[in-house]
């Protein structure tokens, strides 16, 4: 069963003529100005079912907030189908929904009303709602006096108490501080455990991975692809980082379907490869008791040695190679950097070099994978001769069962106090 199925979705909004064209239509009375049109979104095909969740990337005016306002029926699509089997509760715009001259609790009751809960309903979950959104004696003032974060936090608190089959959210409207996130990317995990369906917009690749499944990649109105959450998100910043407004050429265009890009296959080396490749990074190897260790038990002895070539030309001052340690959804847990161990450690080398990092491995049991970088470190932002994600990927075990992803040597004592 899908809960939620768009098909060849569009939305086209018309073109202003040129003054020069409306000026000579009027003057000679011809036949109206033909309207050029301009496609915000077009060709957007998806089904999604209940419990999945869907994270939409793209640059800025790639069409995602026109996307998520055409699924919640806010506008009708110029072209193409939504299907919704269920309620649907959202955080598109500000205000949507609430009426500026009600206090917030009267708008409590009004936003759930349209979400489709009977008064009785929103009186059981009122408390809940009211503690969650944290606004105090302000819930029975105007909410045309609210500042907008405290607009979000009540609009927020409603969405996600009113059991809704779908939330869709669209992440700029996040304006609330750093803890009030935290919370509202915690309730978005609870309600996903409990089998919500999620469609979250948001410009961090970094929480899409850590709320999100799949992806769907939107440039200039336009699904580039649709599949795992790692893999388009990790083809989506190799874009960005390329950072041209050609028309991606590695990836086909595509009309949203999963088979657009294969799923992570953790065994497969490497998941992405990319950076200006003037200097090169030849040969690594993890080890640990063997070469090229797929399996580290915890409190290992570790080496990663990567050989490299320097860039012709380049001030090997301003060399770095460096190594991340990520999970599986792509979270960096651990960064090394011969910039931040030994800066200058290049000093004077040309040619083929080696690089010997040596740690004790303090992960506890998972799956991990390693990213490898030559690096320019010549100004603030890094720049890539080299970015290889997915160079090798291994596994850590435990004698011991350890909860948390790092297990660190601790000492800990016990006194009378
Ligand atoms: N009412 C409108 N009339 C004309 N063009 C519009 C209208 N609304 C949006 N657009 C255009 O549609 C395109 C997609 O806009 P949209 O807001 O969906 O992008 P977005 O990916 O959400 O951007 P951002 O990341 O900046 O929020 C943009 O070029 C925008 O200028």
């Amino acid at each position: 069963m899908t809960i939620l199925e768009v098909s060849n979705l569009g939305k086209a909004y018309p073109l202003k003529p040129a003054a020069g064209a409306l000026f000579r239509s009027l003057l000679l009375k011809r036949q109206a100005v033909q309207l050029d049109e301009f496609w915000a979104v077009r060709g957007v095909s998806f089904s999604l079912s209940p419990g999945e969740s869907v994270g939409i990337i793209g640059r800025n005016g790639s069409g995602k907030s026109t996307l998520l306002q055409l699924i919640c029926g806010i506008m009708p699509p110029t072209e193409g189908t939504v299907q919704r089997n269920g309620r649907i509760a959202s955080l598109l715009e500000l205000g949507a929904g609430f009426d500026p001259d009600f206090t917030g609790r009267e708008n409590v009751f009004l936003n759930a009303a349209l979400l489709g809960l009977t008064a009785e309903e929103t009186e059981a979950k009122f408390d809940e709602i009211a503690a969650f959104a944290e606004i105090g004696r302000f819930l029975d003032e105007p909410v045309k006096t609210y500042s907008s974060g405290m607009f979000v936090r009540l609009a927020f608190a409603v969405a996600s108490h009113v059991s809704p089959d779908v939330l869709v959210v669209d992440e700029a409207l996040a304006v609330g501080d750093a803890r009030f996130s935290a919370k509202c990317i915690k309730r978005i995990r609870a309600l996903r455990e409990s089998g919500c369906t999620l469609l979250f917009v948001s410009h961090d690749v970094g929480i899409v991975r850590t709320l999100c499944d799949r992806a769907l990649w939107l440039e200039s109105g336009r699904p580039v692809a649709m599949g795992d959450v790692f893999t388009v998100t990790s083809k989506y910043m190799e874009r960005m980082f390329e950072d041209t407004d050609d028309p991606p050429a590695s990836l086909p265009d595509v009309t949203g379907n999963d088979e657009a890009v294969e799923p992570v296959r953790p065994q497969l080396a490497p998941l992405n490869h990319w950076g200006s490749h003037v200097g090169s990074i030849r040969r690594w190897n993890l080890r640990a008791l063997s070469e090229n260790a797929s399996v580290v038990e915890y409190g290992e002895n570790v080496c990663l040695e990567v050989e490299f070539t320097a860039p012709a030309g380049f001030d090997p001052a301003h060399l770095a190679v460096s190594l991340s340690i990520k999970d599986l959804k792509g979270t960096d847990l651990l960064v090394l950097s011969t910039h931040d161990e030994n800066r200058g450690a290049f000093g004077g080398i040309s040619g083929a070099c080696k690089v010997a990092f040596e740690f004790v491995m303090r992960l506890t049991e998972g799956k991990y994978l390693l990213v490898i970088a030559l690096e320019d470190r010549s100004t603030e932002a890094i720049q890539y001769f080299e970015y290889i994600e997915g160079a090798h990927y291994f596994s850590v075990t435990s004698q011991a069962r350890r909860f948390g992803l790092f297990n660190v040597p601790v000492a800990v004592s016990v006194s009378k106090s």
